[in-house]
């Protein structure tokens, strides 16, 4: 044992030394490094990408700094975002490699299976999904155990969504076996322990990506430490595994219903059919299969959380809202998809939610597979570049009083950047794939909250509203609001009428799909 941490030593010192003669010059600026080269420990456990803003305010738009050995960049204007992410994505698509987050969420080709399957056109077809898992939200929004317990409901809305659309099959309760599964995959990953109403923990392989997290992703020479004294390993070890029997076994059912011809038409269906298309093994398809649910689900929670949020704070633009769409929808019908282009404010707030309060703020790391120059700067292949989504939603020029949600921005923009309003989805050919989805989801989910409750703060004991926070967020790669309470209250009878009426013809609709 002692041999083996004299050698591990001598080899980090060896190649320490190596890397400080041969580490690249003329990188973009950054804060100074520590006596070791690195920046890890500037990193706070909190909210990482407020410090990587405050450094692209002063450094400037493109910053580099080391955690261990590896060289980051983080873009801090949307326009050096499209240079480089967008412009030169041929050589800015690849993911760094992840220790911790699993290996196999790099592979191209698992990207191009999920971008085909989403695409806009794909995505249309789940429109009809999407308004039947709505109408079943808005029903068990009527009996709200709490101010808190609307978040479950648009929780279950969205994982019904991402699961029927992936797998199949839809969730009817957030103690379905599957979601227990997964909560106790997650726990093995040292995080809190997670209840079945606080899906956060769906997306720890995600969350394992917030930056100068863990240690070894800094520093890999500790996987030379053996076995027994990677301390760092057991949870990962045992998180991927049980994983791994999740997703397989998830992805067996879709085919052995298949072969019985009781298969409903889903992601894994086309995945299945295109494997060898596609040239994926049997763990990279399960896992291709698993990204809607990493990525999908609590991304759209936060969002339509932020929006209640937004409304609770911004009464002008709620009042705005709502005059819209009684305006539009009227009182005896719910707003449908069709009713999108009718709605110019609601799209408008829509996108203005998504730059509010950036669901990711930092991005998803990228990596660069060839050296490149940019502005005079050197960036290194193999460098990881996050184009920092906070610092470019939240940049004064671009969107002056940034902290004010004010749907009017986006409001006859005529710059096509904002018309199409995607930086909060990414950039290049890594974008979000699922954002046609997610904008579905969210459009469906706040059109109908709007037209069907009115939506105030919750009142303490002496009747003083309760104002939640602007600022209180978790820090996960994915953010949102620290829970708050929301009252929602139905519109009167004949709404509640109408919202039981659809509801039925909802959930009959469901069980013909459930029993096919
Ligand atoms: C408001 C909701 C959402 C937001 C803000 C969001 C944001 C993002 C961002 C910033 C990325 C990284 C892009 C990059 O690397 O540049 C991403 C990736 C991804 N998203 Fe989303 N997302 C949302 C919803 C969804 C949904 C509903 C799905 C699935 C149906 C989904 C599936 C994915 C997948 C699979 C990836 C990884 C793609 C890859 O590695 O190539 N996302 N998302």
């Amino acid at each position: 044992m002692l041999e083996a941490l004299v050698i591990v030593g001598l080899a980090s010192t060896l190649s320490f030394l190596l890397w400080w003669l041969h580490r690249p010059r003329g990188m973009p600026p950054g804060p100074p490094r520590s006596f070791w080269g690195d920046n890890t420990l500037d990193i706070p456990r909190v909210k990482p990408w407020e410090t990587f803003t405050a450094w692209n305010r002063k450094y400037g738009p493109v910053v580099s700094f080391y955690l261990g050995r590896k060289p980051v960049i983080v873009l801090g204007t949307a326009q050096a975002a499209w240079d480089l992410l967008d412009k030169r994505a041929d050589i800015y698509s690849a993911r760094p490699r992840s220790i911790v987050a699993l290996s196999h969420t790099g592979v191209w080709r698992m990207a191009q299976l999920m971008q085909a399957s989403l695409s806009a056109t794909a995505s249309a077809q789940y429109r009809s999904l999407q308004s039947l898992e709505s109408k079943l939200m808005l029903r068990r929004l009527l009996n709200l155990k709490d101010d808190f317990a609307y978040k479950s409901e648009i929780t279950l809305f969205q994982m019904s969504v991402i699961f029927r659309l992936a797998y199949g099959r839809r969730v009817k309760s957030l103690q379905d076996e599957v979601v227990l599964a997964k909560i106790k995959a997650g726990s093995y990953f040292g995080e809190p322990a997670y209840k079945a109403d606080d899906m956060s923990c769906v997306v720890n392989r995600v969350h394992r990506r917030v930056p100068g997290k863990y240690l070894v992703e800094s520093w890999p020479i500790l996987l030379w430490l053996p076995k027994c004294l990677q301390w760092f390993r057991r949870d990962i070890d045992k998180h991927r595994e049980m994983d791994v029997a999740l997703y397989m076994s998830l992805m067996h059912q879709v085919r052995r219903k298949m072969a019985d011809g009781t298969a409903q038409p889903s992601m894994a269906t086309i995945a299945l059919g295109k494997q060898e298309e596609f040239g994926l093994t049997e763990l990279e398809t399960a896992y291709t299969l698993s990204g809607p649910w990493d990525a999908g689900v609590v991304t759209t929670l936060v969002t339509i959380d932020n929006f209640l949020l937004a409304m609770l704070h911004h009464q002008d633009a709620y009042l705005k809202l709502r005059d819209e769409l009684d305006e539009v929808v009227g009182p005896n019908r719910l707003p449908e998809y069709s009713d999108m282009e009718s709605l110019p404010y609601l799209m408008a707030a829509l996108k203005e939610v998504t730059r509010w309060r950036a669901a990711a703020p930092t991005g998803f790391p990228h990596a660069v597979t060839q050296d490149d120059v940019y502005q005079g700067h050197f960036i290194p292949k193999g460098a990881t570049v996050y184009g920092n989504i906070h610092a470019i939603t939240q940049d004064p020029e671009m969107f002056p009083e940034p902290d004010v949600f004010r749907p009017e921005r986006f409001l006859d923009a005529t710059n096509a950047k904002l018309a199409n309003f995607t930086i909060p989805f990414g950039f290049g050919r890594r974008i979000c794939p699922g954002m046609h989805v997610a904008n579905q989801s969210i459009y469906i989910a706040v059109a109908r909250i709007l037209w069907a409750f009115d939506i105030a703060p919750a009142q303490d004991e002496h009747g003083n509203s309760i104002l939640p926070s602007t600022t209180a967020y978790t820090t996960r790669l994915v953010t949102g609001p620290e829970p708050f309470p929301v009252v929602l209250k139905v519109r009167g009878k004949s709404v509640e009428e109408l919202i039981v009426l659809e509801s039925e013809r909802a959930e009959a609709e469901a069980m013909r799909w459930d029993v096919e």
